[in-house]
């Protein structure tokens, strides 16, 4: 048996009515950047009242229609202090399908520190062929009058060009939103969309056009998540949604 771990998390049960792909998103990124509430944000639409440093990893799910298809995005919320990852380390990058690197743009440290979670990837063997996502969070906290301080957008633009990542700089306390022209089915002629979305749905466009179907080795059961035994993961392809 390659490893048997059990965690707890908060998601509610799956039900059984259809079957759908599976994938694994990894949320990593320096203590405080905010993975928790954007991983919230991302999954249930908040920004949570109250969070706690993560212990170890926690667990959200975004069901996700692309193009008609129904895919299930799994967020692997990590810890971002040293003291609660330890041994964990290897279950979050085992089978992973796209990661997520988070910076607060008000905290140039947690952007220079992107360079060591990129490092921790590779000696992961997660290569350059899973999609990588740069999310620079609070913006919110910006101060227009000054750059002093701030990661700017253009600096964190190169940094995604060089390392082949696709970039979204948001809020997931008070995400910026952008008008869209269009026609709905109430006769509005545009409405707004929370740009938290844009990132969930980039994810996902990316995702559906991979042919490996969902991460082998992990299974979501309702109210826990277990990583199984290769062996026996393989017969369980697919989940439900
Ligand atoms: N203003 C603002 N505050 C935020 C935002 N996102 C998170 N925060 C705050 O930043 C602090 C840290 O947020 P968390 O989501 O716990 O950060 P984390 O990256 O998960 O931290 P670890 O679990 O230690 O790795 C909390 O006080 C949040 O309320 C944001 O977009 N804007």
């Amino acid at each position: 048996m390659e490893s048997s771990l059990e965690f707890s998390n908060s998601l509610g049960s799956v039900s059984s009515q259809s079957r759908c792909r599976t994938f694994k998103v990894l949320v990593i990124g320096d203590s405080g950047v905010g993975k928790t509430c954007l991983t919230h944000r991302l999954c249930a639409g908040q920004f949570p009242s109250r969070v706690e440093a993560t212990i170890g990893v926690d667990f959200r799910e975004r069901p996700l229609d692309v193009d008609g298809e129904i895919l299930k995005l799994q967020l692997w919320d990590t810890a971002g202090q040293e003291r609660f990852r330890k041994s964990m380390v290897q279950h979050y990058y085992r089978n992973v399908h796209a990661v997520l690197f988070i910076y607060d743009v008000t905290y140039p440290a947690s952007f220079s520190g992107l360079v060591s979670w990129i490092e921790e990837c590779r000696q992961n063997s997660v290569g350059q062929k899973i999609p990588r996502f740069l999310v620079g969070n609070k913006s919110d906290l910006r101060d227009p009058r000054t750059t002093e301080g701030q990661v700017s957008q253009a600096q964190a633009m190169s940094f995604a060009k060089a390392h082949g990542m696709m970039f979204f700089e948001t809020s997931a306390k008070n995400p910026p939103i952008k008008r869209v022209n269009g026609q709905r089915g109430d006769g509005e002629d545009s409405y707004q969309l929370d740009k938290v979305e844009d990132i969930v749905i980039a994810v996902g466009a990316k995702l559906k056009r991979q042919k490996k179907p969902l991460a082998a080795n992990s299974v979501m059961y309702s109210g826990s998540f277990k990583v199984l035994s290769k062996k026996r993961a393989d017969k369980e392809q697919w989940t439900c949604c």
